[in-house]
């Protein structure tokens, strides 16, 4: 489930093709550095000999000194250790000043690189703005900066210490080393081998999380439409999935974890216990108690503290650095498009209705901004069953035809003592009417149309689209029976064509080559480059993308259309001609006006005033209604009079 690629767009590697491509950048950079680096080998060889003298003197002291009756020549022997001891401050104080020689000027040049991609990227990409350049600058600089102290500090102080002390042993008895080298060489065979396999899993673990990340934030910003669109429990599964994706990668990220610390095992442990087991063999061949003292001493006070460090240093600083560079220094994120690929996949429905979904933006929560080619799209609503026929069901109970919104004593109140927005309600729509809801601003044209479109439930009442009761229906059911499309008119990125047939997957070319005449949209639909071309949500104008919102709506099968102020950034023309090609599509419109010529259009109007409600064709509610008379005389002298 994980990406099958990491999310630069590369096929998912074991750490061996990050490794290639940071090689050469940071050979450069150690061949700038030799004098850095050849005083850092003086203080190293320091510590290669302060290594070597500990066990020398301590076997010394016993064989030369304690054992042999010359208890001066014992304690001067272990004096010459102490100073081997004390000499570790020194020496570690020249590493140190030595090192900044090294990991100031990587993180300058990685500071560097990474503002130098952030730019070109924000001034090229189609992408916009680099919305990770603020990670790789603070974050990831600084990470590569330690893990690369560490690594230098580690691997350099082991190469070193193990040098001093593998002599040393030498020089105490050959036999020493036939015990100590081959759990110790095995302990440490086995960590290399695990390598490759452990950057693999980090990888697979890193790109999983990133993955689940990715959709929560994705379906996070997209929640209103996931809901209007009945997408809910598909990406909700797609979300299982990712957690068990994530899951599986973890586990196999500690499966490993657990053969290293096998093998820290093996290399830490073992020489100790086999020099032991091994005492009275290593005495048949002459080496003497304080040679097998000194082993003991190089083992623990040097070797095994050595290796341990380094194991574990690279194992986590050693892969982390490898991700960290390769993210900065590799090659830069490709530009990534949704449909980009020769079989383009249906792109992510940006959020409905949110301001927050980066329609006003680049940089918000955008789900329409390039995504990923390959992973992690929020599921299409898929096609759905064929709508319950419109115009011909007829209810069982009278052999009258079933309504196709029913609101039957609807209140709704959004707090406990709030007052109601809907008081007892009562509502039919017949099916293909054309209902206009017209009421001032706050009056709850919104809250009715979300409760018939499901998204909320009535505080009391019930609310019935084509004879099925919404409240608490599941979203791909309620996808079926009703499209909303709302004010904020949302488009993703990708082709013209995937946006119109997005409600619809299996709609032909014919299909939406009569929807684009019917709303009028073949100039603009030219000037995007036809049905194929692609479009970029932040290019267009809110009108237009809400003539597009309108064209995803008109093909939508679903035999319910509600638009809440779905037209207010076109045109009275515009409206007309796109309520008009609605309103003839089978189905049954519900309209929240925007405009006089809006509630003219309709078959019935409802005029919201309070908690009194007036339904009626445009005349008798006219005459009815002294509210709709003033916002018609509103509608009639202000900037939106209509046709
Ligand atoms: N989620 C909510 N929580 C609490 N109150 C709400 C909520 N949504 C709407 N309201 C309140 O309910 C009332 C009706 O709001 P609604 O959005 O339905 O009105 P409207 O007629 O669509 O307004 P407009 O024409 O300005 O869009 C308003 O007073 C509003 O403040």
């Amino acid at each position: 489930m994980s990406r099958s690629g990491d999310d630069r767009g590369q096929p998912a590697d074991d750490g061996s093709g990050a490794l290639r491509r940071i090689a050469p950048p940071a050979r450069r950079f150690l061949a700038r550095r030799r004098g850095v680096l050849g005083r850092l080998a003086v203080w190293s060889l320091v510590e290669a000999g302060q290594a070597f003298l500990v066990g020398y003197s301590v076997a010394h002291s016993l064989d030369r000194g304690f054992l042999a009756g010359d208890t001066r020549e014992g304690l001067l022997w272990l004096a010459v250790a102490l100073g081997a001891v004390l000499l570790g401050t020194p020496v570690s104080r020249g590493v140190f000043a030595q090192l900044a020689g090294l990991t100031e000027p990587l993180r300058d040049g990685l500071v560097r690189r990474a503002v130098d991609r952030s730019m070109a990227q924000a001034l090229d990409g189609p992408g916009g703005a680099d919305q990770s350049a603020v990670s790789r600058l603070t974050n990831q600089v600084e990470i590569a900066r330690d893990s690369f102290a560490g690594l230098v500090l580690t691997l350099r102080s082991f190469l070193f210490t193990a040098a001093g002390a593998l002599l040393g042993l030498l020089s105490l008895h050959p036999a020493l080393l036939v015990v100590i080298l081959p759990p110790l060489l095995g302990g440490l065979a086995l960590f290399l081998a695990t390598l490759r396999p452990m950057a693999a899993a980090q990888r697979r673990a890193l790109a999983a999380d990133e993955a689940l990340g990715d959709h929560a934030a994705r379906a996070r910003a997209a929640l209103r439409d996931l809901t209007a669109c009945g997408t809910g429990p598909q990406v909700a599964r797609r979300g299982a999935d990712l957690v068990a994706g994530a899951a599986a990668a973890s586990r196999a990220l500690a499966g490993w974890a657990a053969v290293r610390t096998m093998a820290l095992g093996i290399a830490g442990h073992l020489p100790v216990l086999a020099l032991l087991v091994a005492v009275p063999w290593l005495r048949g061949r002459g080496v003497t108690t304080g040679a097998l003292l000194g082993a003991f001493t190089y083992l623990v006070q040097s070797l095994l503290p050595a290796l341990h460090t380094l194991m574990t240093a690279l194992g986590a600083a050693g892969a982390r650095l490898l991700v960290v560079l390769d993210r900065i220094v590799g090659p830069a994120p490709a530009a990534i498009t949704a449909c980009a690929g020769p079989e383009p996949a249906r792109p992510a429905l940006t959020a409905v209705g949110s301001p927050t979904a980066g329609d006003h933006g680049r940089r918000g929560a955008d789900i329409t901004s390039p995504v990923p080619a390959t992973a992690d799209r929020l599921p299409s609503p898929g096609v759905p069953d064929p709508p319950p026929p419109a115009r011909r069901s007829r209810s069982c109970a009278d052999g009258r035809p079933t309504a196709a919104v029913e609101l039957r004593s609807v209140t709704l109140s959004y707090g406990v003592r709030a007052r109601p927005v809907l008081d007892s309600l009562d509502l039919s729509v017949a099916p293909g009417e054309h209902l206009a809801v017209v009421g001032p601003s706050g009056i709850g044209k919104s809250t009715l149309t979300r409760l018939i479109a499901g998204t909320l439930a009535p505080s009391s009442g019930e609310v019935r689209v084509a004879g099925r009761e919404v409240a608490g229906r599941a979203a791909h059911e309620l996808t079926r029976l009703r499209t909303l499309v709302p004010q904020e008119a949302y488009v993703f990125s990708g082709t013209v064509g995937d946006n119109l047939a997005y409600l619809r997957p299996d709609a032909g070319r014919t299909d939406l080559d009569a929807t684009v005449r019917d709303l009028g949209l073949r100039s603009l639909v030219a000037r995007l480059g036809g049905l194929d071309g692609s479009l970029r949500p932040d290019e267009l104008s809110p009108g237009e993308r809400q003539l597009l919102a309108l064209a995803r709506a008109h093909l939508s099968p679903a035999p319910l259309l509600l638009l809440d102020e779905a037209t207010c950034h076109l045109d009275p023309a515009s409206e007309a001609r796109a309520e008009e090609a609605l309103a003839r599509r089978p189905g049954t419109l519900l309209v929240v006006a925007h405009r006089l010529s809006s509630a003219v259009r309709a078959d019935r109007v409802l005029v919201l005033d309070g908690v009194e409600a007036v339904c009626g064709r445009h005349e008798e509610v006219l005459a009815r209604s002294p509210l709709y008379r003033d916002l018609t005389g509103h509608w009639n002298d202000g900037p939106h009079q209509g046709a």
